[in-house]
């Protein structure tokens, strides 16, 4: 049976941080730095590797970070949440993300059905749909074939499916699976749905309306000036649009669209990018195999998570040491830097995925905690971000934890030499270079340009960002969020923070506001 108990109530935390600190200004230089990049690193799914060798941790730090884990219970609360318990207890729901892409455990049955079953069921209705699509069964009211998709929905039905579409892009243009293009509208800022419409043709396109409760304003809002649109453009809407949306939400009767597809509310938004809210979009996009390869990245790399040794469980130690340096080194943010322009928006993705899951200042059972929780996360890709934020990285006040990825290989293979090296290698030089530079600092005498070091990162390698690599990416950085989330004794599955500006933006709407609240809103010429 587990114990759901505070951070600092378990007594090998209070222990960690007794073992000093590790000053990576000595541990990373010479010969010491080669044997630890050799040894400190953790195995991965689609042959990736993450390398935590620049993070401030050595044999006796990991040994009170794998006592924590044994006594937090990590593995088998993981283990509690794939079998099917409500670990979402602020809503009383199960969490079954998992299940959208293999069966770590055994059955689970939950409103009368196998739950397995109904998420592989539908992911083969979407594949069915997408085949028909791809070879021009379904067709627009001319007989035409639809060349383009576009997504409509915001946070959890934007941000996750999004980045892998963008993660996926030249990859599948390279391999001859890119079947149709992808947008996405999800700002009820009107300019965003004008922007998009104004790109395509709407007689060729196919909309997916994606939104799980079946009840946000910016995407029903969208909806509606899609509507409009095709209707301004005399077409029939119900012929292009396709919704995909929980069973109990109140789009899921209604019958105006080409097809429907499901989720539940056990599959929270932010963690919904391998169920039907990423399915349709990808399978339309790239083909339902592809799809399928990235599920099975994902499947291959929860297994590893569902794994007891921290040391071997690239997830589970990820998260620890992250805890490690929110509440015994204190640092206040981690910053996510692919160095790989076709993950531009992971960060962003991953940003909700952390902050939405861990943001919060009670525990599972709503009592205030007294330590620091989920640290703020942001992140660009390199080497765009060394032209941007890095100077604070380097120098700034704050220390920042960062999360390097990189590859061996670009996706397009497309590539020039210029001054004796490729832009491939100028990239992964680029990602050698900074992590050392933030580890190990320079002395010099000009305190302008002196750098301390001792900043600590980590880094993810693969050899190319394939479906597969990018499912096991995905997983990895869930499982951790997971697992940082039963370190602190959250509940990382519910999001009530994002509830009252919703609910005073509604006030606006109908003029039932006075004060401060109404000054704004005359301001803002509502
Ligand atoms: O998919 P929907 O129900 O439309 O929800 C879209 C998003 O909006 C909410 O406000 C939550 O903050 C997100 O977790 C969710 O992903």
């Amino acid at each position: 049976m587990n114990q759901w108990k505070n951070l600092n109530e378990l007594t090998s935390y209070q222990k960690l941080g007794q073992n000093g600190r590790v000053d990576l200004t000595c541990a990373m230089a010479g010969e010491e730095g080669t044997v630890r990049v050799k040894k400190y690193n953790a195995p991965m799914a689609a042959g990736m590797t993450y390398y935590y060798a620049a993070k401030q941790v050595d044999d006796a730090i990991l040994k009170d970070l794998c006592a924590l884990a044994e006594e937090a219970q990590l593995a088998s609360k993981f283990e509690e949440l794939y079998n099917g318990a409500v670990i979402n207890t602020g809503e009383k729901r199960l969490v079954l993300h998992h299940l959208t892409r293999g069966q770590l455990g055994g059955a689970v049955n939950a409103d009368g059905t196998d739950k397995r079953a109904f998420y592989t069921e539908q992911q083969r209705k979407i594949a069915a749909f997408a085949k028909k699509v791809h070879d021009g069964e379904i067709v627009n009211e001319k007989g035409e074939a639809f060349t383009t998709v576009v997504q409509i929905g915001i946070g959890g039905s934007d941000l996750g499916p999004r980045a892998m579409y963008l993660a996926l892009e030249n990859w599948a243009k390279k391999n001859g699976c890119f079947k149709m293009e992808a947008k996405f509208i999800s700002n009820v800022d009107p300019d965003d749905a004008a922007g998009v419409l104004g790109t395509i043709d709407p007689s060729r396109t196919i909309f997916i309306l994606v939104s799980k409760s079946g009840t946000t304003l910016e995407t029903l809002t969208n909806e509606s000036f899609v509507k409009e649109a095709l209707k301004n453009a005399g077409l029939d809407a119900s012929k292009h649009m396709i919704a995909v949306t929980s069973e109990t939400s109140p789009l899921a009767g209604n019958s105006d669209y080409l097809a429907a597809f499901f989720m539940d509310d056990f599959i929270g938004g932010r963690f919904s990018s391998t169920s039907s809210v990423g399915g349709a979009v990808l399978s339309l996009a790239f083909g339902p195999e592809v799809f399928d390869r990235f599920l099975r990245g994902a499947a291959e790399e929860d297994k590893l998570a569902a794994g007891k040794d921290p040391m071997t469980n690239a997830a589970m130690l990820d998260a620890l040491i992250g805890v490690y340096e929110r509440n015994v080194l204190g640092y206040p943010a981690t910053a996510v830097l692919p160095y790989s322009q076709a993950l531009s928006r992971f960060p962003a993705h991953l940003q909700q995925m952390d902050m939405e899951s861990n943001g919060k200042s009670v525990n599972r059972r709503g009592e205030a905690v007294d330590y620091p929780t989920g640290p703020i996360i942001f992140g660009e890709p390199g080497t765009n971000g060394q032209h941007s934020f890095y100077q604070l990285l380097h120098q700034g006040t704050d220390i920042i934890p960062l999360q390097f990825i990189g590859f061996n290989e670009n996706q397009a293979g497309m590539d020039v030499t210029i001054q004796g090296s490729t832009s491939q290698q100028k990239l992964s030089a680029n990602v050698a270079a900074q992590i050392m530079a933030f580890a190990c600092g320079k002395q010099d005498e000009n305190r302008n340009k002196h750098f301390a070091g001792n900043r600590p990162s980590s880094i993810i390698i693969g050899k190319q960002l394939t479906p597969e690599a990018l499912g096991a990416l995905l997983s990895h950085f869930e499982n951790k969020v997971m697992f940082q989330g039963f370190l602190w004794n959250l509940n990382s599955f519910d999001q009530e923070g994002v509830q009252l500006g919703k609910i005073l933006a509604k006030r606006v709407l109908a003029h039932e506001t006075d004060g401060a609240l109404n000054t704004f809103s005359e301001l803002l010429g509502i």
